[in-house]
């Protein structure tokens, strides 16, 4: 049998578009499965412009910056995939992703370790008031004292978030001799010796440093407010390393300018440049006692190096063989190679009726099914069927596959 072409898109035809100084590692690994159009910005982009490159992309790569609202979506005509480069899928649309038939992947564990030990390295500076004694001596004064510098053994360290950052900030704190508690809204196993607080209150009240890692939902939105920070101990630090709208900026402020907090690491803000230089602004600045870092928790080489290999490999997949494994907001599909086959993906609304509708169009070509792989979304459902059609048959496949009302989305791979 001569080798099967692929039909609807032919990899040297694909547009992948990487923003954000995505790494090299996630280009090479395209090129190395054989995709050609890749395009690699070091910036996220403009709104308008946004708009203008997604309506051409069929793969989109992007980080933090990188704001897909459905509005911006709803230009994004090509698209097949988004990848997050990073683990926070905040800053897309997921519902609206989901509708227009596009699948969003992250990478939920390559950055974890980098954060954690930020995290904990910052603990230990603030403790020691390394921050003020660091300004000082870049302005010239000599300031040798042990007041208000204190070890972090035996110390008390409040996690809020205990999942796959916080578990790891409790287990290398704990190696530091530091007590660990933990606030989570799951059940978590407890790593080590930590312990689960009472609630956010208790812990809040316990803890001689709060470190926050929680996602940006409707519930950690604003969740550190002054009321919050009223409850912290005298003289207890602050690090936030998860999302900058999980603090209220203004009310930090207030409790540092009270001398209520001694001090604290801020590494996300609610409002964050849009490119490298100048333009930060943020009403932390100036607080000796503060550690200000431009989000730079999972920036390290070794942490965006796997990130670039890992959802560049989850998009190939996709794009390649239809699998939705690991998907945050589509019905994952974990699906086997095709060979011999050619692969039809449908993604439609979840209506009744639309899986005898996709067999019907098979029927009428009197074809036989290889292999039907379904699952559904309350609002979205995807079924991959593996037929041995010819590529005229292919074609018309699915275009009579398109041609169903709710269709999202069809495709024929190879
Ligand atoms: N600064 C950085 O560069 C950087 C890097 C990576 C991740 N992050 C941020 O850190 C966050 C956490 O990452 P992770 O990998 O640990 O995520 P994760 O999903 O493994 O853990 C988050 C934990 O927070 C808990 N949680 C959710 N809502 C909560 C609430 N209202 N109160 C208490 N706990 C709650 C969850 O149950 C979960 O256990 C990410 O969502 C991302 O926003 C920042
Ligand atoms: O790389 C980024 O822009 C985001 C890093 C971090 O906040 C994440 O969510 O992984």
């Amino acid at each position: 049998m001569p080798p099967k072409k692929k039909t609807s898109f032919p990899k040297q035809d694909i547009r992948v578009l990487l923003l954000e100084g995505i790494s090299a590692s996630a280009v090479e690994a395209f090129r190395a499965a054989g995709y050609t159009q890749i395009e690699a910005h070091p910036k996220a982009l403009p709104e308008d412009k946004l708009k203008e490159r997604i309506a051409q992309a069929h793969i989109l790569g992007i980080r933090s910056r990188t704001q897909l609202t459905a509005e911006v979506l709803a230009e994004a005509r090509r698209l097949i995939a988004v990848g997050c480069f990073c683990i926070g899928t905040n800053q897309v649309d997921l519902d609206a992703a989901e509708l227009a038939g596009i699948p969003v992947f992250n990478a939920p564990y390559s950055n974890t370790r980098s954060v954690a030990e930020l995290v904990v390295a910052q603990a230990v500076m603030l403790m020691r008031g390394i921050p003020e004694k660091n300004a000082k001596c870049h302005r010239g004064i000599w300031d040798k004292s042990a007041a208000g510098s204190h070890e972090v053994r035996g110390k008390t360290l409040g996690i809020i978030g205990y999942g796959h950052i916080g578990t790891q900030v409790g287990v290398l704190a704990e190696a530091l001799g530091m007590r660990v508690i933990f606030h989570d809204i799951q059940t978590k196993l407890a790593l080590g010796n930590a312990q689960p607080a009472a609630g956010l209150d208790d812990l809040l009240a316990c803890a001689d440093v709060v470190t926050l890692h929680v996602p940006e939902t409707p519930a950690t939105q604003w969740m550190i407010d002054s009321e919050k920070l009223g409850l912290m101990k005298p003289g207890a630090h602050l690090i936030n390393a998860s999302r900058g709208s999980v603090v209220v900026i203004d009310a930090l402020v207030a409790a540092l300018g009270a001398g209520h907090l001694a001090g604290a690491a801020v590494d996300v803000f609610p409002v964050e440049p849009e490119a490298n230089g100048p333009g930060f602004e943020s009403r932390l600045r100036g607080f000796d006692n503060v550690l200000l870092t431009p989000h730079v928790g999972g920036s390290t080489l070794e942490a965006q190096d796997n990130i670039g290999t890992e959802v560049a490999a989850k998009l190939i997949r996709y794009s390649d063989n239809g699998s939705t494994l690991s998907a945050v907001n589509f019905p994952e599909v974990a699906l086997p190679e095709h060979a011999g086959s050619r692969r039809f993906l449908h993604i439609h609304r979840n209506v009744p009726g639309m899986l005898s509708q996709v067999n019907e169009v098979f029927g009428r070509h009197a074809l036989n099914i290889d292999g039907q792989f379904l699952r559904t979304h309350p609002k979205v459902g995807y079924v991959v069927i593996d037929v041995a059609a010819d590529e005229a048959q292919a074609a018309a496949l699915r275009e009579e596959l398109a041609a169903i009302p709710g269709t999202l989305r069809a495709r024929v791979l190879y």
